[in-house]
């Protein structure tokens, strides 16, 4: 059996994400070690402006060592990072007047209460949008006299939110923002955010392992694996062109069958998996004739991609 009879549409063929919309970030060969372990291996991202884009990878992955990296927070190594088209050498400047980041944890100023806090960010922003402010606290009933070091976890998440969502940022970049709070609240910032940010010329980046966060928003998936991101697709088009095949016969499978378009592949006792691209089903019926094996196809959901391709 050949590769080209089961399944056409090699990955190559993967339509992009609009590239002639203007890049608001631009990674080139990303390189970033701690001490001998190699974390960023040559990295290469294109991040266009209006996009909402959820960044998965499994736990050390680099998730936040590349954020981190991308806001001029941690230094790197090797390769070049372009933020509104000029390099990123260092946070702060103008430019960071239009990003926002909410970090993994949240734990600064624990002595000051959250009003005092705000008003004493709000200074260093040419931009801030105060009723907005005031809404958020409302609705997410943060109490603007309590101190943060006597926030809960997720209420001091959720004021991180507000700190980086009120300079109506045009590149938000999220660390997990909602890994601590509940579901209600989840869904509220969600909701929140993308009406925000739903708005031409804005662009989100956030990491999550909550793949129903990725649905709700809609998101492009950037996958994080091997110290590079394999590619970045809206979640529609990848639920569009992905199945998951699963040939099942008796005596097993001493090794998966090859298949075109296939991004992996597994056997598992009686049964050979496979996630393939596009796959053509005359052809997939056709080799489980000959082999004797019953074919299943199934639309995976995002999670099953996720404990797939991660
Ligand atoms: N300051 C540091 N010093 C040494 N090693 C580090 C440091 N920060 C991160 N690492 C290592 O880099 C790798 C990537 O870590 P990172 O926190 O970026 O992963 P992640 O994808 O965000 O993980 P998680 O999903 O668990 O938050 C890990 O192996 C981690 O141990």
């Amino acid at each position: 059996m050949t590769a080209s009879n089961l399944a056409a549409a090699p990955s190559a063929s993967m339509p992009a994400l609009d590239l002639a919309a203007p890049a608001v970030l631009q990674v080139r060969g990303l390189e970033k070690s701690f001490k001998k372990r190699q974390v960023l291996k040559g990295l290469d991202w294109s991040v266009p402006s209006g996009r909402v884009v959820g960044l998965l990878g499994r736990n050390g992955a680099g998730k936040t060592t590349l954020l981190r990296c991308l806001l001029g927070l941690s230094p790197i190594d090797g390769g070049s990072i372009e933020l509104f088209g000029d390099p990123m050498l260092e946070p702060g400047g103008d430019r960071m007047h239009r990003v926002g980041f909410v970090p993994q944890t949240f734990d600064l100023f624990p002595w000051m209460k959250v009003r005092a806090y705000l008003d004493f960010t709000a200074a260093f922003y040419a931009r801030w949008d105060a009723t907005l402010v005031d809404r958020l606290l409302n609705e997410w009933e943060l109490d603007a006299k309590q101190k943060i070091g006597e926030l809960s976890q997720g209420q001091r998440q959720k004021l991180a939110i507000v700190r980086a969502i009120a300079p109506d940022p045009d590149l938000l970049v999220l660390d997990e923002p909602v890994a601590s709070l509940d579901p209600q609240a989840r869904r509220a910032f969600m909701g929140e955010l993308l009406a925000l940010m739903r708005a031409p010329g804005k662009t989100v980046i956030f990491s999550t392992h909550i793949t129903a966060d990725l649905e709700r928003a809609d998101a492009d998936i950037a996958l994080l694996r091997d110290g590079r991101i394999q590619f970045t697709r809206p979640l529609a088009e990848l639920r569009e062109s992905l199945r998951r095949v699963v040939f099942t016969r008796a005596e097993g499978w001493s090794h998966a069958p090859v298949v075109a378009g296939a991004l992996k592949s597994h056997v598992q006792g009686e049964q050979a998996v496979l996630l393939i691209e596009n796959p053509l089903l005359d052809s997939l019926h056709a080799f489980a004739d000959r082999e004797n094996a019953s074919l299943r196809v199934e639309t995976p959901t995002l999670e099953d991609l996720f404990v797939e391709l991660a």
